[in-house]
Parts: structure tokens; C-alpha cells; sequence
């Protein structure tokens, strides 16, 4: 039902905007008569979203108990954020990081539009507001978060009682950080379950395979026994594409013929880890199509034998999602939540596309926490979602 109303939504606002689009084509003045930043919101970056990386694996290769490190020194950068992490997260391997540089083609959609369209409207009124939403729009929003954060603008300025544009940046600021925050929960591994089973789920190409390199890598850096189950059975490639990496990390990989029963191979590796003191289990799955009626019941099969092991596994259900897909990262979210299953998003290659918005599109539409985001390919740019250095990264 929400998404019916998300899709009204869009239609509703994409069509206004156009209209409002095309008014203005026809009030336009000439070109030479315009200050050149007037054509500050540019409809082309829709169409500049680069394509996927190629779907082929490389895996990390720096050494396993290498502690993730920020790229550079926050000294050297005034725009930088530095984030007090909690210390509960601290110990759990969260650490402060520094995106600038990593989201920089989302912040051409957000912080430089921004700064465009505030350079250039030195009052508040409408026409200010039909400038944000346009951006927001463009920049993945997605209709119903762009709605519900301009409305919160508003009505924090009202409240405040403040009349100037930068009241209205700090305010817009404030607000995606405010619904960013919504999907901060960082993943905390709890030690009680023996072995900790996550369940990582997505389809082909996403960097599902990749994530579970770097989550394997990270947890065994943080002094963690760390097994893998390999649950893609239908790909030949995709099992050996794990056993050779396992071999390679020294980290155990659970794995059968091409068509075993995935359930099955997950069932026998948690059994495995229990008998070995892992602490922790990532098990990959088919990367399954979320059109597939019958691999979505596979998949709640898995979940189903898994408890047979352990009633309260899997304890993590993550979905990788690739970010440089926008709404359609948003249509697969939505079909694996059918099966009410899915307790974790990560969201990949935020490095490479201008796509970034769609993490307010999620976290809007669904709430389910963003775990970790994907900001290059190496095993330290998998990174723990902190809302507010995604904005101060997008947004400076
Ligand atoms: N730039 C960038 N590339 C990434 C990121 N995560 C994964 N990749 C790349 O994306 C490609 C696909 O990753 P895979 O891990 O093979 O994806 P998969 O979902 O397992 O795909 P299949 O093996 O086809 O099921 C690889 O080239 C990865 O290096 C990221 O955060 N940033």
C-alpha cells in the first residue's frame, strides 16, 4: 500500500515538475540576458549516473588484521568530519571515517546544487522551495522523503522564527540528517550467539560476494573466528569464488557440489561453526531474482532450517544492494521485505555513482537500518553508516 502511495507521490511531483518545467522554458528570458548560474539545476545529472562496475570479483588484499584506517588525516581537510563514535560501537569496530572525498559525485548532487540555488535566491518563498524540491528529486530523493523534508524545513523555520536562506540550508541539512538518522544502527555482533549467522542476500552483480569478503575480513581483524557458508549453489563460480578466497584468508568456507540444497549447506556449516567456536557465520545466498516467486520461499526456507539449529538465527538478514541503481535498489528492497525478513541494507559502490539520495528514499520508505556502505573496493571502504558524516560528506 505504501509503495502504491510513494508511486502516486512520485507521478504527482514528477509531473508538477515538469509543468513547472516547461513555465519556465517559456518565461525564460534569452540566454544572454540571464546571470549564468541561473541554469543552476541541471536535469542532465539523471541521465550522468555511471554504470555498474564491472561484475567481476576482486577481492580485498590487504592484510586480514589491518585495523580500517580513514583514508587522510582529518587535519589536512577543514571540510572533513570527525564523528564521535560511541564507545559500545568503538569496540565494536566503528570507528570515525572521513567520506569527502569517496561520495564526492553525490555531493555534486547535493552540497554544490545547494550552493548553486542558495547563491542565487536571497529570500524565502516559493519559488526557493520548487528549487529544493527539484534538487531533491534529481538527486534520488525520491518523492515521499523530498515531501516530508521540506515540510519539516518549513515548519522548523516557522518555529524558529528565522527569515533567512542560510536558516533554510541549515534547516534542509538538519532534516536529511534527521531521516538519515532513522537508519543508523550499526550492526553489533552479540557474543551470546555462538556462531553469530548472517544471512546475506541480494541479486547478481550487487557486490554481495565482495561484502562478504570485506565483513569476513573485518570481523576476523577484530579478533573474531569467521567462517563462510557458501549458499549459492545454483553458480558453480560463486562457491569457487569463495573457497579460493576463504584459502587465501586462512578463513574456513562451508561448501558443496553445484544444486546441493542451499538450506542444507547453511544447516551443516552452522552445525560446523557450533563444533569449532565460531564466533561468527556469513552465509551467502543465490543471487536470486526478487521476480522469482519460488527462490523468495527458498530463501524463507533457509531462515526456517536455519532455526532449527538455533531458534533465534538468522540473527542478521542483510540485503547489499548496489547504490548506482537507484530506485531500482529501492524495487528490490521492496520485494525481499515481502517476506518480512530482511533486518539489514547495505548499500555499495556509493563511490562511483551520484546516486547517493536513495539512501533517503530507503530510509524513508522501508526504516531498515543501513548496516555498512560500500565506498570503493578495497576491505577498509565497507564502512559503518553514521547519518550524520553521510550528510556532512554530501553536504559541505
Ligand atoms: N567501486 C566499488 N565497487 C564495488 C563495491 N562493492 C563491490 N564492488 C565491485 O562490484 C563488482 C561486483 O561485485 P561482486 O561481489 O562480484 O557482486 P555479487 O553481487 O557477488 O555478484 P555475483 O557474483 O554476480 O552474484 C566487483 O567488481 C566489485 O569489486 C564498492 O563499494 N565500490
Amino acid at each position: 500500500m505504501r509503495h502504491i502511495l510513494t508511486e502516486f507521490l512520485n507521478n504527482k511531483l514528477m509531473i508538477k515538475f515538469f509543468k513547472r518545467k516547461n513555465q519556465k522554458q517559456k518565461d525564460q528570458k534569452p540566454i544572454d540576458q540571464q546571470p549564468a548560474q541561473e541554469q543552476s539545476v541541471d536535469p542532465s545529472v539523471v541521465d550522468s549516473v555511471q554504470s555498474n562496475a564491472t561484475p567481476t570479483v576482486e577481492t580485498p588484499n590487504e592484510p586480514a588484521t589491518q585495523v580500517e584506517r580513514s583514508i587522510e588525516p582529518a587535519v589536512e581537510k577543514p571540510d572533513v568530519v570527525n564523528t564521535v563514535v560511541p564507545p559500545e560501537l568503538l569496540a565494536q569496530g566503528v570507528e570515525p571515517h572521513q567520506l569527502n572525498q569517496q561520495l564526492a559525485k553525490t555531493n555534486d548532487n547535493f552540497g554544490k546544487k545547494m550552493k548553486q540555488i542558495f547563491s542565487l535566491k536571497k529570500k524565502i518563498d516559493e519559488d526557493l522551495f520548487e528549487e529544493l524540491e527539484t534538487m531533491l528529486l534529481m538527486a534520488d530523493v525520491g518523492a515521499a522523503a523530498t515531501m516530508e523534508v521540506l515540510e519539516n524545513v518549513r515548519k522548523s523555520l516557522k518555529r524558529s522564527h528565522l527569515s533567512d536562506t542560510d536558516a533554510v540550508f541549515d534547516a534542509l541539512k538538519d532534516q536529511l540528517t534527521e531521516l538519515a538518522q532513522v537508519v543508523e544502527k550499526p550492526l553489533i555482533i552479540d557474543d551470546s550467539k555462538q556462531p553469530f549467522v548472517i544471512l546475506v542476500v541480494g541479486v547478481n552483480g550487487v557486490g554481495k560476494t565482495t561484502t562478504i569478503a570485506k565483513l569476513a575480513r573485518k570481523y576476523k581483524g577484530m579478533g573474531k573466528k569467521v567462517m563462510l557458508a557458501a549458499g549459492d549453489t545454483f553458480r558453480a563460480a560463486a562457491v569457487e569464488q569463495l573457497k579460493t578466497w576463504g584459502e587465501r584468508e586462512d578463513i574456513p568456507v562451508m561448501a558443496q557440489n553445484t544444486g546441493a540444497d542451499s538450506a542444507s549447506v547453511i544447516f551443516d556449516a552452522m552445525a560446523s561453526a557450533k563444533a569449532r567456536g565460531i564466533d561468527v557465520l556469513i552465509a551467502d545466498t543465490a543471487g536470486r531474482l526478487h521476480t522469482q516467486a519460488n527462490l523468495m520461499q527458498e530463501l524463507e526456507k533457509i531462515s526456517r532450517v536455519m532455526r532449527k539449529n538455533d531458534a533465534t538465527a538468522p540473527h542478521e538478514t542483510l540485503i547489499v544492494i548496489d547504490g548506482g541503481t537507484g530506485q531500482n535498489a529501492i524495487s528490490q528492497v521492496r520485494e525481499f521485505n515481502k517476506a518480512n525478513l530482511l533486518s539489514g541494507v547495505v548499500i555499495t559502490k556509493l563511490d562511483g555513482t551520484p546516486k547517493g539520495g536513495v539512501l533517503f528514499n530507503l530510509a524513508a520508505e522501508f526504516g531498515i537500518p543501513v548496516r555498512f556502505i560500500g565506498v570503493g573496493e578495497k576491505s577498509s571502504d565497507l564502512k559503518p553508516f553514521i547519518a550524520k558524516d553521510f550528510v556532512q560528506a554530501i553536504i559541505n
